[in-house]
């Protein structure tokens, strides 16, 4: 059986899954396409869907029978409304992070999957499917001991105008923030936020770059890196400190020159070239189990933990370097 899948928000990403739906997996294809710039759209249709339909909304779209599932890839105020209406109907969903831009919001999906009784969503948390996360994780359960630090960057070259300083928590280190709960296999219990001097290439109204210090249930403390105008290139940086040793996230392939009395490789710039074969496997495995009528991967129930977490972070913000508790509340069995 070929999934149908409709697309709702055809801007960078949803381009590119469309893409990936299209020319690169097996299984799937794009009927659908929606978005509040019609022209998007088209253009996604025109270079990618050529027999997709456009609707006039996401909500018709997701209504739609010939609609197997759905990929929502608009921006992220606006993903609860859509996740909420695709389990109202019953049909797998991929949401691309962040879930919902609160906790409560978050919590709203989880309370609708539980109410249904199966598991429909799946979050683009893409680097659970990494390769060099995945090696690190099996580094980290076999080799370094019980974890006791990890030490991570985040670091894009630059941000336009628009980015502010929360979206460094929802928008950037949500990833970090997501990946350490699963590569710890652990929760966190406060977040602290400490700011150096600006970067000079900084906005005025950004505050880049940040740390932000996460301390877990089992008492791992985490330092991350934000810095978003970093101008080099884009870079992800992770090292994990155990009892018996550390473990670092291997750096992307990359040739090794030797030029003019210098060694030199490449740094990477763009988080789609990064991440590339990680959203190809996210998006793969949400094809199989979508195709059963299900969700697998990146759970609501993560989605929930990362803006809870999201949220105490950006209240850290604010409080010129004191904790902030983070708490949840007992995971419903649905996501055991
Ligand atoms: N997993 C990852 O690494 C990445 C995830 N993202 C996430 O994907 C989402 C989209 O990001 P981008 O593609 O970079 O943004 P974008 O601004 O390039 O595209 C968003 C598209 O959604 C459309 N849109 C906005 N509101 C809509 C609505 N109510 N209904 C339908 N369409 C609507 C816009 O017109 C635009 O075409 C964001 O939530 C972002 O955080 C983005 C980049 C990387
Ligand atoms: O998700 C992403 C973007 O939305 C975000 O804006 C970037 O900071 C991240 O590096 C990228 O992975």
């Amino acid at each position: 059986m070929t999934l149908n899948i409709g697309v709702i928000g055809c801007g960078m990403i949803g381009r590119d899954h469309t893409r990936r739906l299209q020319q690169v997996l097996a299984g799937a294809q794009v009927v659908a396409l929606s978005d509040v710039n019609q022209a998007n759209a088209e253009g996604v249709q025109k270079d990618f869907a050529p027999n997709a339909r456009i609707y006039a909304t996401g909500e018709e779209l997701i209504a739609a029978p010939e609609v197997h599932a759905v990929l929502v890839t608009s921006w992220g105020a606006t993903h609860e409304p859509y996740v909420l209406a695709a389990i109202a109907a019953g049909k797998p969903v991929f949401c691309e992070k962040p879930l919902a831009t609160t906790a409560e919001g978050a919590r709203r999906i989880v309370e609708a999957e539980v109410q249904f009784g199966k598991r429909l969503v799946q979050v683009g948390f893409m680097r659970r499917y990494d390769a060099g996360y995945l090696a690190l994780k099996e580094a980290v359960d076999k080799h370094t001991g019980a974890p006791i630090l990890v030490h991570a960057a985040h670091r894009n070259p630059a941000v336009p105008e628009a980015y502010t300083t929360p979206m460094a928590i929802h928008d950037t280190m949500i990833h970090e923030i997501d990946v350490f709960r699963w590569l710890l296999n652990d929760d966190y219990v406060s977040a602290r936020v400490l700011y150096p001097r600006n970067a000079a290439r900084s906005h005025t109204k950004l505050r880049d770059p940040q740390v932000v210090v996460l301390e877990t249930a089992k008492g791992v403390l985490i330092d991350v890196e934000i810095f978003v105008n970093c101008h080099y290139g884009y870079d992800i940086q992770c090292e994990v400190v155990g009892e018996d040793g550390v473990a670092s996230l291997p750096e992307p392939m990359t040739v090794d020159m030797r030029l003019g009395a210098k060694r030199q490789s490449t740094i990477l710039t763009d988080w789609k070239d990064r991440f590339v074969a990680s959203y190809d496997v996210e998006l793969n495995d949400f094809i199989g189990a979508a195709t059963a009528g299900g969700a697998t991967g990146p759970s609501s129930w993560d989605g929930y933990a990362a803006a809870v977490t999201a949220d105490a972070c950006v209240a850290a913000q604010s409080t010129s370097g004191e904790a902030v508790a983070i708490a949840l509340p007992v995971r419903p069995a649905l996501y055991a």
